[in-house]
């Protein structure tokens, strides 16, 4: 594509030289510029892509999108925010590729990634070819791939989208941060529905306060769009949240609640929660179905509700998504049970914020025939408020608490623990700042019928302690752990 028809989809702009090369790709990290690039300069968190630019023209790069203008020798195209163009930009270059498929967006503080699976799945059963991007991965019908962050930033995501639309993959489900929603990388996308989860304590490091954190998740149903334009937007709200009427007020789409205690257009009733899974009936507009799900907790109720709800409004009947979600097993490192022969039970789950923890261990409490163990710690460079709360939770709804590590990151992992500790006014906690150990402890502690609950890391298969990211996978370390009492005893 031409530079200058590139660039006639920005309104206001710069450009430093009169040549029109021909832009093959678009990169905004200088180590992947190739011969025709047109080289994004972003300033970051940590360098300031512009330092970048001579290293950029050296490897080819045949223009350069920046905050000011530069001495290279191609041209510059000068804009006052980099990734407000960046975004408009890639979506012109791989042709708009969210106007072509479906795309559902998800966001809230828990349940994204485990609401964005359902709806995956039951598309999938239903014949669709799918896509999605969460914090698991990318995915593109049945090709995975690693994604660093949860929702990538704007260019990525376009890439991947133009990817998607060639291979003729009919919706993405994808994971909306609130950090990607404030730092505009979904800018450019054409959702045609967005899921509101909920709204608890979480990534105040980042935006400071809960009016602010509430507001960016805000954006979302701020840009869904009107009802009138496109093929029916539809803003799809937890009745449950005091967060919803904000959004509602914010989007000029349709909007469709779920919900179990207030008014919802769509409703679960008659719930029955056991440590086997939970059943509900879901009463909706286009009628009522029950469902025998094997998720468990009352959280799992909510995720389904949001599930059914796109679904729903993805034209599959009732009938076919109860048969899609009744076969879901769970979602790889959510209440993932641990089974190496015995005779207590472990759950490695992904809570790491507050009421994730609290709902958690609630849940487990009503299944408990013994005593709970709860291992858990707080990630390094993250919300520090979040700390002492997590630990007042494990150790009220926990017979025993066992305070450790998670990813420390470049903090030091006993002042996070200490930091934790401030919040606990009970007794039942022991600190052990090895994760290994402190698995190695519960394990070796439970008794028959105990159950053990490792939280904060879930699916992840590894832990990063400074700089370092080294191997390392809560299932496996509880899969050793139980082998080597065995042996022993
Ligand atoms: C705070 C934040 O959001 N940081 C993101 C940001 O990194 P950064 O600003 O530090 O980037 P940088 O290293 O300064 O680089 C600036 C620019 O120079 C370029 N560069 C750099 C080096 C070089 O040799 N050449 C070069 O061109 C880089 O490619 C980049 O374009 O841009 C990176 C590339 O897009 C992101 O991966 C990175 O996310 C980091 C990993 C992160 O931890 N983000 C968290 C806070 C986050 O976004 N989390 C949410 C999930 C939260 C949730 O689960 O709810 C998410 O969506 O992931
Ligand atoms: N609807 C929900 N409400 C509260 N807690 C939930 C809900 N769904 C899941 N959880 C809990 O939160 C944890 C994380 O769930 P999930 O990974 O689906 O959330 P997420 O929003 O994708 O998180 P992240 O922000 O890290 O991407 C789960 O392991 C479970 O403990
Ligand atoms: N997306 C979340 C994941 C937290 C997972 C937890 N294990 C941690 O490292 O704090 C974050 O980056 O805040
Ligand atoms: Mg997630």
């Amino acid at each position: 594509m031409l530079l200058n028809d590139l660039c006639s989809s920005l309104i206001s702009y710069t450009k430093t030289a009169r040549e029109n090369p021909d832009i093959t790709s678009m990169e905004m990290d200088s180590r992947k510029v190739t011969p025709g690039s047109l080289f994004v300069c972003i300033k970051g968190y940590t360098v300031d892509g512009h330092e970048y630019a001579g290293e950029a023209v050296k490897k080819g790069a045949a223009a350069l999108l920046a905050e000011r203008e530069l001495d290279v020798n191609v041209p510059v195209i000068v804009v006052r925010d980099v990734k407000r163009a960046m975004a408009v930009l890639s979506s012109v270059f791989y042709n708009h590729p969210t106007r072509k498929m479906r795309l559902i967006g998800i966001t809230g503080t828990n349940g994204k990634t485990t609401t964005t699976h359902l709806i995956d799945h039951v598309l999938k059963d239903s014949g669709q070819h799918t896509g999605m991007v969460g914090t698991l991965y990318t995915k593109i019908g049945e090709e995975t791939i690693e994604n660093k962050n949860t929702t990538p930033e704007s260019l990525v995501l376009q890439q991947t989208f133009g990817k998607m639309v060639s291979q003729n993959i009919e919706t993405c489900t994808m994971e909306v941060s609130s950090h990607a929603l404030d730092l505009g990388r979904v800018r450019g996308c054409d959702f045609d529905i967005a899921v509101f989860t909920n709204l608890t304590k979480d990534h105040l490091d980042y935006h400071e306060t809960m009016e602010a954190y509430k507001q960016a998740k805000g954006l979302l149903f701020a840009q869904l769009g009107n009802h009138y334009e496109g093929r029916g937007k539809t803003a799809v709200l937890n009745a449950d949240d005091p967060a919803s009427s904000l959004y509602e007020r914010m989007t000029s789409a349709q909007v469709l609640t779920y919900g179990i205690k207030n008014e919802s257009d769509i409703k679960a009733e008659n719930i029955a929660i056991r440590p086997w899974g939970t059943s509900f009936e879901a009463v909706t507009p286009w009628g009522k179905e029950t469902f025998s799900l094997k998720l468990i907790g009352m959280f799992s109720v909510y995720n389904a509700l949001a599930a059914i709800t796109a679904s729903l409004l993805s034209n599959i009947s009732l009938a076919d998504i109860k048969r899609s979600l009744e076969a879901i097993e769970g979602v790889d490192g959510r209440f993932e049970t641990v089974d190496a022969g015995q005779d207590f039970t472990v759950v490695v789950d992904y809570a790491h914020t507050p009421d994730s923890l609290e709902n958690v261990l609630k849940t487990v409490k009503e299944m408990a025939e013994k005593n709970i163990y709860v291992i858990v710690g707080c990630g390094g460079d993250r919300d520090k408020t979040k700390r002492p709360e997590m630990a007042a939770i494990a150790s009220e709804f926990a017979d025993t608490a066992i305070f450790t590590s998670d990813n420390p990151r470049s903090e030091d992992p006993k002042a996070i623990l200490e930091d934790m500790v401030k919040g606990v006014e009970k007794s039942n906690y022991t600190v052990i700042e090895s994760r290994k150990e402190a698995i190695e402890h519960a394990v070796h502690s439970a008794a028959a019928k105990d159950i053990i609950v490792i939280a904060g890391k879930g699916h992840e298969t590894y832990q990063i302690i400074g700089s370092e990211v080294l191997t390392f996978d809560d299932r496996e370390e509880a899969r050793k752990a139980i082998k080597k009492i065995k042996a022993d005893r």
